[in-house]
Formats: structure tokens, sequence, C-alpha cells
């Protein structure tokens, strides 16, 4: 009897419940068994709509942003827990007006908590547009020194790549290919072996940056993405923007602010710019969609 959502964001998909009192914390396993895609609804996480005041974090949240009236819980397909979804977030406002459960106007912007803190969502033109907050590398002493920190290993690699390992509020390690043949050549259907081990997993995400790489001021990337919790998504907003992150890092002084990310399921929009801490922010833009409302028997 739950009644349920579909919807996506450049083809990652979820499946949307609205449980604003909090009375629907679905287990790991019932989680799993909904985003099945053979014998569930099927979906790459699951979402769950709850007023902050319902849940622990959000209402620590609560307590610096009155503002941030809803939490959004995200779940991988596999039932585990993540800090942060880039696209789920877009899809979670976009479910949120929908359902009537809050209101915006272009231009307008909401205050959603999640594990990772507080995103601001803005509805533009073509969609919406997160702050995802200051972005960061998880090992900081090997950015500085220039040298990547992991090893990364994947069927169909020419042979095991160097990683950079960026933190978006969630775990990230961007791996560069020099061309769009071994990008197309890499098997995601298993997880990639990442070397050291990152204790609480990691996304791992394949890049070919364009030749030129920024046309127009706009720096032009490509990307696959092995999700933590999930495997090979059509998108990742968080990815998009670690995979960004990197790439305007190994490029150096003269890369661009503004990044579009080619993913299998579309583009995204990645843009740094100066926060209202006066640190660097990442915005991630894209669509969101509905597709499909049910209820679960
Ligand atoms: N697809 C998401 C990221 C979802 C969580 C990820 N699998 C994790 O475990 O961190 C996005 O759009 O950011």
């Amino acid at each position: 009897g739950l009644p349920f959502a579909k919807g996506h964001g450049t083809g990652n998909d979820f499946v949307l419940v609205a449980d604003p009192a909090g009375t629907r914390n679905l287990a790991a396993a019932d989680v799993a068994a909904i985003c099945d895609r053979h014998r569930g609804v099927g979906a790459d996480g699951l979402i769950r709509a709850v007023r902050s005041e319902h849940v622990p974090e959000g209402r620590v949240l609560l307590e610096g942003a009155p503002e941030a009236q809803w939490f959004m819980d995200y779940r991988n397909s596999d039932g585990s827990v993540s800090e942060m979804c880039g696209n789920g977030v877009r899809v979670f406002v976009h479910f949120l007006l929908e359902e009537g459960l809050a209101d915006l106007a272009e231009g307008g912007s909401l205050v959603i908590g999640t594990r990772a803190g507080l995103k601001t969502v803005t509805r533009t033109a073509g969609g919406y547009a997160v702050d995802m907050g200051p972005w960061e590398f998880i090992y900081p002493d090997h950015a500085a020194a220039k040298s990547m920190d992991t090893v990364v290993n994947a069927d169909g690699l020419e042979v095991p790549r160097p990683g950079l390992s960026i933190n978006m509020g969630n775990p990230h390690t961007v791996v560069a290919l020099a061309e769009l043949s071994e990008l197309a050549a890499t098997n995601l259907t298993q997880p990639p072996s990442v070397q050291p081990d990152p204790e609480n997993g990691t996304n791992v995400e394949f890049v070919v940056p364009a030749e030129p790489l920024v046309e127009d001021g706009v720096g032009l990337v490509s990307m696959r993405v092995h999700e933590r919790g999930v495997g090979e998504t059509l998108s990742c907003g968080t990815g998009a923007c670690a995979a960004a992150a990197a790439t305007r890092f190994w490029a150096g002084a003269e890369a661009p602010d503004n990044w579009a990310v080619t993913v299998p399921g579309g583009v995204v929009g990645v843009r740094f710019l100066t926060g209202p801490d006066g640190r660097e922010h990442v915005e991630l833009s894209g669509p969101a969609v509905l597709v499909a409302r049910g209820t679960l028997l």
C-alpha cells in the first residue's frame, strides 16, 4: 500500500516516496526489493522525502537552518545509505513540487537537508541548479604533490590507471583515459578494483577530456561511472562534479569554471563559483523528470 513516484535525472532513476511524518523508514532489504529491475519497480536508488523534524540528522540541520523543512533520505539500489545524490536532489525537489508539498517559482530556491549537509536547489528555465557546496580532495597530500592517490583497474582497460579521490559529500575516484574508444571498451558490469581499498567504498568515474578541452569557454568531458551500491548508471550528478573538479585540477590555471559533462544518459552542467561562505562551491545543473505514479502491492 505504499504510494510512490518514479523519476529520473539524465537517466539516473529513482523511486520516490513521500513520508512527511517519518513513519515509513524502509529496511535495506525492502529498498533492494523495490529497486530490483526484474522483480520490483526498478531504480538506481530510492528517495524518501521526510520532514526534517522526523529524522535525527534533519533535526541537527534545522538548528542552524530552520528553512530546511525537508530531508532527502537517499538509499542506493542495494539498500545501502549514501550521504548525497546530485541528480537525486533535483528530482527530489521536482517531486515535492509535483506532490504539492512545496512551492517554487522559476528563480526561487529551496534548502534541502541531506546527510552531506544543506543543499540549495534553484528552479531554472530547463530544470534545477544545486549548490553542492565545496569539493575536497580525499588525500590532500597527494593532490599537493600533483600525484594520484590510488590505482584503479577494470576489465577492458589497457593498463591499470592512477585515480584521484574527491569528496563531494560522498566519495569518488576519478580516472582519466585518453580515448573515447577505451572509455567504451571498459567493462563496468563488475566493480572496478581500487587500491588501496577505500574504507567506505567509492563511486568510480572514468573520464575522457575533449580535444580541444574548452569550447566557447566551457570545459568538455565525457564520463562513465560505476556507482557504489548500484553498478553502472546512466548518470551520476556528484560524479559529474568530481569529474569536472579533477579535470579542471589537471588542466591547471587556465581551466574554465564552466563545464559540460556528457554521460550515457545526457549532459549535466557543472560550475565552480564562490559560495556564500567565501569558499569555492560546485553548482550542478540539469533536468528532473517524473514519469509515473503507483502503489506498491
Ligand atoms: N547517482 C548519484 C549518487 C548516488 C549515491 C552513490 N551511489 C553513493 O553511494 O555515493 C548522484 O547523482 O550523485
